[in-house]
């Protein structure tokens, strides 16, 4: 009889702690039955979810635990991983001097993947700007657990990529937090066929499609028409476009971005390609606010996210939908244990 080993449980970070992080951990925790949750545990300060929790009005336990106690407790109590100092408790009141906190959850749950304690991790929003503020030089979770990655796999070469992830639409931004006026200058045909690839790549091996087919945008109204509105398409992206196809990727494009998202059009690909992140990210948050993961590709552990940010005004009120973090914990369940599928 093949006997199945018991699920690692999935490390969630702490986010940023007066955003609803903390809220949607509590929330999810309370109805993980109903969410069809595996287990998970937070590394954060068990005080402040305490105090949430009591915001909330919540009766749950909170228990702080190791890594390696989680499973046993999960069924009693959310487990929390201290990790940083005690903080107090201020929905909705954005500061400073969490950073490191913030930071250190992230590296501790990556960390507990590499020692084997958890299977995946998932991220809570953090304040980017906040963390800019205190030093962090990473544009995001994205390019950070790359450089983790390569702290902890010294032998693999990541090449971290966003994708969000729908059940109607799946996008990748080639460029990301970038200032709009920076994208032309820093979009190349390098930069596209190498984002391409780790799509693809992970598509195929950890999405199970044969041969995923792309489709790649434009940068310019109409793609260009023809290079009168713009020469990028002509000099980058088509360029580019031929290398994948050459390549064996399924390929399209450049394709006009404003007719690539009406229902007729995503039946024709799996996967968009967006020149930047406000091209591809606001239909996909449109299509599947809700719904929709966030997942970093072309890493050598599982990583998501719910598709959202830190949502101030709505810390401590309860008044917030789990889906998106819900579908972040099952899909990097599923994306860790695909044979259990
Ligand atoms: N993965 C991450 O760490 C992300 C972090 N952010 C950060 O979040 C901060 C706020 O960014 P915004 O652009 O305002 O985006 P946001 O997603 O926090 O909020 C946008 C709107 O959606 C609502 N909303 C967000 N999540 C919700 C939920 N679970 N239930 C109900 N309503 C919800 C908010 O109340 C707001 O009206 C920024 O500092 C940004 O850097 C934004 C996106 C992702
Ligand atoms: N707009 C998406 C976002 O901000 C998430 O970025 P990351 O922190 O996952 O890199």
């Amino acid at each position: 009889m093949r006997r199945s080993t018991p699920s690692l449980p999935i490390a969630v970070t702490m986010g940023e702690p007066a955003g609803i992080g903390p809220d949607l951990a509590l929330l999810a925790w309370e109805n993980s039955k109903a969410l069809g949750l595996p287990c998970f545990y937070v590394r954060a300060d068990a005080a402040l979810l305490t105090e949430r929790s009591a915001k909330l009005g919540l009766s749950g336990k909170i228990a702080a635990v190791s890594p390696k106690d989680a499973s046993a407790v999960f069924g009693k109590a959310l487990p929390v991983v201290q990790t940083g100092p005690a903080l107090p408790d201020q929905p909705g009141f954005e500061r400073e001097d969490t950073a490191a906190s913030v930071i250190a959850s992230i590296e501790h749950c990556v960390a507990d993947v590499d020692d084997g304690l958890a299977a995946a991790v998932v991220t809570s929003p953090i304040n980017k700007a906040a963390l800019y503020k205190a030093g962090f030089d990473h544009p995001g979770h994205t390019e950070f657990l790359g450089e983790l990655a390569k702290q902890h796999w010294p032998e693999t070469t990541p090449h971290p990529v966003m994708m969000i992830a729908g059940p109607e639409l799946m996008v990748v931004p080639v460029t990301i937090h970038i200032p709009l006026k920076d994208v032309p200058a820093t979009l190349t045909s390098d930069l596209i066929v190498e984002t391409a690839l780790t799509a693809a790549a992970d598509l195929k091996q950890r999405f199970g499609f044969a041969n995923p087919r792309l489709a790649l945008c434009g940068l310019n109204p109409h793609a260009g028409e023809n290079g009168t509105m713009g020469t990028e398409e002509d000099a980058i992206i088509r360029p580019a476009i031929d290398r994948l196809i050459a390549l064996g990727i399924a390929a399209t494009g450049p394709h006009p971005a404003d007719t690539l998202f009406h229902p007729e059009a995503r039946q024709t690909y799996d996967c968009v390609l967006g020149m930047y992140h406000d091209q591809v990210l606001i239909p996909a948050k449109t299509i599947g606010f809700d719904d929709s993961v966030n997942i970093t590709l072309g890493l050598p552990f599982v990583r998501t996210s719910p598709d959202h940010g830190t949502a101030y005004g709505l810390a401590g009120t309860g008044n917030i939908r789990t889906d998106s973090f819900a579908a972040a914990i099952r899909m990097a369940h599923a994306l860790a244990y695909p044979e259990q599928l």
